[in-house]
Parts: C-alpha cells; structure tokens; sequence
C-alpha cells in the first residue's frame, strides 16, 4: 500500500492528441495540463476558467510568460485576455465550457481509469457509502480504492485535498491506481465537484443517492439549485448499461428516481421497509447492530459491527452499488460482518474506566448532528453528552440548527470550535447557541472535549461532532494540529490517571 501521492506526467503529446482544436489550427506539444497559473511550466495547457472570484482569463498574461503553450477558455476569457494573447504565440483553444472540455481532455490526458466505477451523491454519507462499497469489494477478492474526503483508501492509499478533486488531480489518481492493478473504484460526488463538471470524463457504470438536506448554500444559494447539482451526476453514468442506486426513504428520492429512470437506467431502489433492498429490522448492541432485510423480498440477516442505525442505510446503499457493479447479490450480504467502522463515523475513540464511551463523528449539518445523535442513544444505556460547532466561512444558516439539533436530541450540549477559519470564532459558537440556549460554551476545542469527558458517568456516551477524521484545527489561515481522536484518549488517560 501506498502513502504516497502520485506523481505521474504522461509523455508530451500533441495537442491535436487530446482531441483539442486551436484557432487557426496550431498543434503545438503539450508537456502538462493546469487550472493554476502558479504552477504554469514550459508547454502546459493552461485552462483558464470562469471562476467564482475571478476569471481565471486574468492569469493568461503570467502564463503565457511561464513558457504555456496553449490556453484552453472560454468567450469571455479570450476577450479578457485578447491583447496578451494576440502578442504570443501559444495555441488558444476557446470552448463555451471549458469546465467540461477540461474534464475530458484531462481522462485522455492521463488515460485510464479502473475498469469498474461507481459514484455516490447526496448530503451526508457519501464517504461511508465509498468505504463499504470498497471494502466490500474487497472481501470479494477485488483490488479497489475509494476516493474522497478522507483520501485515496484501500489497495492504494494517500490524502486528498477535495472530496471530488478537479479533473487533472482525479485522473491523475485514477491513472495512477489502474496501472497498480486496481480494478474497482468507488468515488464520491460532492455538489461542488458535479457543479463544476470535475467528474464529466469518468467512465461511471453506476451511481447512488443517499440524501438531500441543508448544506453549501453559501456555494448553490437555493435548495433547487443545490438539487439539480446533485441530480446531474445521473447525466454522468453509462448511456446503455447504466444504474440508478436510488434511497427512497428521502424526501427527494422519488424525484431522483424519476430523473434517473427518465435517462434510461436501471434503477435499484433501497429504503427502510420499502424497496428493492429493504431494511426491515435492526437491534442494537454496544459493538454494533444486527440487521434483517429483504432483497426482492428475500429475507437476510447480518451482522454489522457499526455504530448507528443510519450506517446500515449506507451499507444497503453500497450494497445497491456493489449488486449495480455486476456481483452476485449473496455473496455480497456475505461479506458484511467484515465491514469495518469508516474513520471519524461513529468512530469509538475511548472508553473511560467506568465504562463510558467517547465517539468521533463528522456530523456538520443539521441533519447529521440529530441523525447522530438520535443513533447513538440505542447502544447507550446512560446520558448523551454532545459536542458541537460549525465551520467558518461556510453556509451560516446551518449554525442554529446545528445547535438546535444537538439541544433536540442530546442531554447535554457543549458548544465549541471547529475551523473558524477567518472568521471570530465567538460569533460563530453565538450562531450555534442560537439553537442551543442552554448549552455549556467552551471555546477551546481541547478544553471542551476534556469537560465532556469528565462528565461521564457509567453507562453514559460522549459524541464529538464536526471533524471526524480531521487531523488539524483552521483559525485564520493557519491548520493547527488537532485531532478529536488523539484529544479524547488524551482526556481519558488524564482523568484516569492511564498513559497514553
Ligand atoms: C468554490 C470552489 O469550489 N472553487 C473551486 C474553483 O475555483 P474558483 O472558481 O473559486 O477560483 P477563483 O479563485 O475564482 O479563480 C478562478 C480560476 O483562476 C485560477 N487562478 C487563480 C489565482 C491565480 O493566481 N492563478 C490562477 O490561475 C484558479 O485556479 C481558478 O481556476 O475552481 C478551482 C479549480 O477547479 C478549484 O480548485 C476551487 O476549489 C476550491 C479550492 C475549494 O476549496 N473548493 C471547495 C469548496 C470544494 O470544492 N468542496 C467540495 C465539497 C465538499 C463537501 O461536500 O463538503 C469538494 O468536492 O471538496
Ligand atoms: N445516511 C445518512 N443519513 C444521515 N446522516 C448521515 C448518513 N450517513 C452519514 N451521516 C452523518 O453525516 C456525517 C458525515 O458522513 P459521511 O462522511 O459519510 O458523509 P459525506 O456525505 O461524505 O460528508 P462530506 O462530503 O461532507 O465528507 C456522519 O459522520 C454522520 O453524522
Ligand atoms: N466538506 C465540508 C466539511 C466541513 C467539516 C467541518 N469540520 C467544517 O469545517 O465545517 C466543508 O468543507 O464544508
């Protein structure tokens, strides 16, 4: 396995190669493909995008100094730059969206994908689902990886920046994995990466939807246009052969299953009682959960050694995936006693001497701080404490139903930081306490966490909610190292009197 981002440069081509056509017919030789200007070097494309700040356009002056040997654009962009552009000799390639035309030319660009792909969409678990249908996969003798927010995981394993990278860094990874021999990669489709087309030139045989409820409105402003983003990455799977994994239990299901159904597709629907694949009963333990459900109304069981009872919804989403992907639907239940918890979901990171339990989990909207809550409390026989914050610079609306949702469903809410980002992290926690009036406000995330600790009594559970498997803490401009897993074995060694 390996920790190690790749690299890869595929020899230099002729621009005709990538299926680009120049005004007046220049061919130059491209050496590499990039969307930042900074990292212009001698004969790359440069693709010079409308941004949401700035059209990148305003950049082809430094990179056509930088030695760029064509510029990939838009109208706007090549009027913006007409003057610099008419002086130099690079290739000028203008298309009505470049978003989209870079996306293909960067899958041709580094030419192969794993043979087998699925996508998932949705507002919260899309990385669960990834890592079941990975590890599923797995189990079933396959090499495969998924990709996201917590990184390239599984045969082939490092960090990424985004949760669906843009297209130069995404195909440059999955390049890299098919020449590893991996076969199977499942991917996850966040509303900015469909919005922006960062996937368009991915080879999807199937893809899935979880859910739909408030997030990034800062990015899409409306619900609808949240929606449709979303909604697009069913324009993204195969024309003929492609499948719908659809959860019906949502609100919006029936609307997704109608757009996918109306392109063609083959749909799969998963719900609790309802669907193709049907939950139809769970029972909860400490360790995790057994679970009953149907396949075209055939009964199984299974047991899952997961915490909370959405995440046997994800497993029948991945499942939905996995069945979509062309395995056989048994042995695919038969492997799901080996899924393993996703990092920072529900994650158990400490258990004091009295019994009490500490979880990690990523919960940062509305709806997933009360799903998370609400899951927690039937593995635990005591008090609920919860801990929560919302981000900076990010959707502020969500800040008091974040609040509200922890006030709602846990017994006692401490209200914290969690990347503040430029913003004053007191204004922030004042937005969250919007919802939660009688919450405990400790600033310091570290503090927070150690006075939730020590409030754990036997049989009671401490949820931290927000970062999941984030290793650093963003104030202004600076990743503080912080990690809420390291931080609450910390908290029980100090209050234990253990060594960690
Ligand atoms: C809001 C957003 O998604 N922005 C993405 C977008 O950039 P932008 O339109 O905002 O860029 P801009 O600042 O207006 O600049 C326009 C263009 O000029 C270029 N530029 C800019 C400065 C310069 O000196 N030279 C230069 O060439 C930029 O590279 C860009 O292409 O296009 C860029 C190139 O494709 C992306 O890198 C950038 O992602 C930024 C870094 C980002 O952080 N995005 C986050 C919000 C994101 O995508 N998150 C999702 C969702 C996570 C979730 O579901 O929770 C994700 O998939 O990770
Ligand atoms: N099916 C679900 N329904 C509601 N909430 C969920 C579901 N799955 C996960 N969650 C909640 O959302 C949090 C994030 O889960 P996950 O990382 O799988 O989602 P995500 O869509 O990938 O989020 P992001 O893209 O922001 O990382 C979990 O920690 C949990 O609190
Ligand atoms: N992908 C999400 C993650 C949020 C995680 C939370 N810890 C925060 O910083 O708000 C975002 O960037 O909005």
């Amino acid at each position: 396995m390996s920790r190690n981002t790749p690299q890869d440069r595929p020899d230099p081509r002729p621009l005709s190669q990538l299926g680009l056509t120049a005004r007046g017919g220049a061919d130059p030789m491209i050496s590499d493909l990039v969307v930042d200007s900074r990292r212009v070097g001698d004969g790359a494309l440069f693709a010079a995008l409308p941004g949401s700040q700035v059209h990148g356009a305003n950049f082809i002056p430094a990179a056509l100094q930088q030695g760029a040997a064509a510029i990939l654009t838009d109208a706007a962009g090549a009027e913006i730059a007409a003057r610099p552009l008419s002086e130099s000799h690079a290739a000028l390639i203008v298309v009505e969206d470049p978003r989209q035309v870079l996306a293909y030319t960067a899958a041709l660009w580094f030419g192969a994908q794993p043979q087998t792909m699925v996508a998932v969409t949705g507002t919260n678990g899309k990385t669960s689902v990834a890592t079941f249908v990975r590890q599923i996969w797995m189990a079933l003798g396959h090499e495969a990886v998924n990709l996201g927010t917590t990184g390239v995981e599984g045969a082939w394993s490092y960090p990424l920046a985004h949760t669906t990278p843009e297209p130069i860094t995404l195909h440059r990874a999955l390049a890299a994995a098919a020449k590893a021999g991996v076969t199977h990669a499942a991917m996850e489709a966040s509303s900015h990466g469909l919005d922006q087309r960062r996937l368009d030139g991915v080879q999807l045989a199937a893809a899935g939807f979880t859910n739909f409820t408030q997030d990034h409105l800062d990015y899409h402003h409306t619900f609808e246009e949240y929606f449709a983003a979303k909604a697009g990455l069913f324009r993204r799977v195969l024309p003929d052969e492609g499948v719908a994994v659809i959860n019906m239990d949502d609100a919006r299901g029936a609307e997704m299953r109608a757009i996918a159904a109306g392109r063609g597709q083959e749909v799969i629907t998963v719900g609790r009682g309802l669907g193709d694949l049907s939950l139809v009963g769970q029972r909860y333990d400490g360790t995790g959960q057994d679970i009953r459900f149907s396949w075209h109304d055939r009964p199984f069981m299974a047991r899952l050694n997961l915490i909370g009872g959405f995440q046997a919804e994800n497993v029948l989403m991945a499942c939905g995936l996995v069945i979509a992907s062309g395995e056989e639907p048994e042995r695919v239940f038969e492997t799901l006693h080996e899924l393993t918890t996703v990092r920072g979901r529900m994650q158990l990171a400490a258990t004091r001497e009295n019994g009490a339990s500490v979880f990690v989990d990523y919960a940062h909207t509305p709806d997933a701080v009360a799903t998370a809550i609400k899951a927690l409390r039937p593995h635990v026989l005591g008090r609920l404490v919860a801990i929560v914050g919302a981000g900076g610079d990010r959707d502020a609306g969500k800040r008091p139903l974040m609040g509200q949702a922890a006030h709602d469903n846990a017994d006692v809410v401490i209200v914290t930081d969690d990347n503040p980002r430029s913003e004053d992290p007191a204004a922030i926690r004042a937005a969250v306490k919007g919802g939660a009036p009688e919450a405990i406000e400790v600033g310091d995330r570290a503090e927070a966490i150690l006075r939730g600790v020590a409030m754990l009594e036997p049989g009671d559970a401490l949820l931290i909610c927000g970062k999941g498997h984030e290793t650093g803490q963003v104030v202004g401009s600076d990743v503080l190292p912080f990690d809420d897993v390291e931080q609450a074995s910390m908290a029980v060694a100090v209050l234990d009197g253990k060594t960690v």
